[in-house]
């Protein structure tokens, strides 16, 4: 796992856009060949949209080739209520890029069939060989996407219902109202999630700092879901100053040391890679690391 710290969340969405930036152009998505790209919503990945955006708006990045697929949406919610994932995804990002309607894919939390809905959306995600680079945050309680404490690591995408603590964290979107939150939700799984090639977690805030301990810290444990990442061969988790405050001082040390190395070898790889040398049997992007 890597850990990047950066000053403050508008430094941690710096780092994050320009890194899946890098990506996907690194990629070089074409429409037989898309980057399938999953994405959460929430106050955390703001700062990484605005930026996405923005090099949207300079050239230097398009998501006319990329799929998307969202984490999770409330069950019961109007479509186009203003804290539905579907409006706030369209709001915060899918309006402001370049990137057909038709390649987003967000759960329908109004199905008809909501079990029926979740299969498929698995099904969907295999039809295009799967998610390249699944971005998350996390809720206060370790959660990923809406795979609240006790989720089994195993899980797919399903119905959950919700925690009473992410009911009261999200009721600040809901004029403070509890009885206004959703009781349910559609979710991608732990395993839909770990399935992915690489995922890429933004932590930020003092008010994440106890669950990051938990799920980097200790064992992997269903009761902090965001855990499960131990078990990723290529995770990435990228916080703020604020979100360090429960980690041990030797924890924070040693992941701002290995950056620096890891920088190094990057380099040191990429230079490999434009002389033309290759090695086989490696996944390219894994030569080298410090995981
Ligand atoms: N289902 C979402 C999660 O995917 C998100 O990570 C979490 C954190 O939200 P915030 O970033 O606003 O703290 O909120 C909700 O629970």
């Amino acid at each position: 796992m890597r850990l990047i710290i950066r000053e403050d969340p508008a430094a941690v969405g710096e780092y994050i856009a320009e890194y899946i930036c890098k990506r996907i152009n690194d990629f070089g998505p074409t429409a037989k060949k898309p980057f399938v790209l999953g994405l959460p919503t929430g106050s955390s990945p703001i700062p990484t949209y605005k930026v996405l955006i923005r090099l949207h708006k300079e050239g230097k990045l398009s998501f006319k080739h990329v799929i998307t697929f969202n984490m999770d949406e409330y069950v019961g919610l109007p479509r186009d209520h203003q804290e539905s994932y579907h409006t706030f995804m369209f709001r915060e990002f899918f309006s402001h890029v370049d990137i057909p309607p038709s390649q987003v894919n967000i759960l329908n939390g109004n199905a008809i069939d909501l079990i029926g809905e979740c299969n498929a959306y698995e099904e969907r995600i295999k039809s295009y060989g799967g998610i390249e680079l699944f971005l998350g945050g996390i809720g206060e309680d370790g959660h990923i996407a809406f795979n609240e404490p006790g989720s089994s690591l195993a899980s797919r995408t399903r119905i959950k219902t919700l925690a009473y603590d992410t009911i009261l964290a999200n009721a600040r979107f809901f004029n403070n109202d509890i009885s206004a939150v959703p009781r349910m939700a559609l979710t991608v799984g732990v395993g839909t999630v770990l399935e992915a090639r690489e995922v890429v977690v933004v932590v930020t805030g003092q008010r994440k700092a106890l669950a990051l301990s938990k799920a980097i810290e200790e064992g992997m444990n269903h009761l902090w879901t965001l855990s499960a990442l131990q078990m990723h061969p290529w995770a990435l988790i990228v916080i703020d100053e604020d979100a360090t405050a429960e980690l041990h001082v030797k924890t924070v040390k040693y992941f701002k040391s290995i950056e620096r190395v890891q920088e190094e070898v990057e380099r040191n790889q990429a230079e490999l890679k434009a002389k033309g040398v290759k090695r086989a049997g490696v996944a390219e992007q894994q030569v080298g690391s410090m995981e």
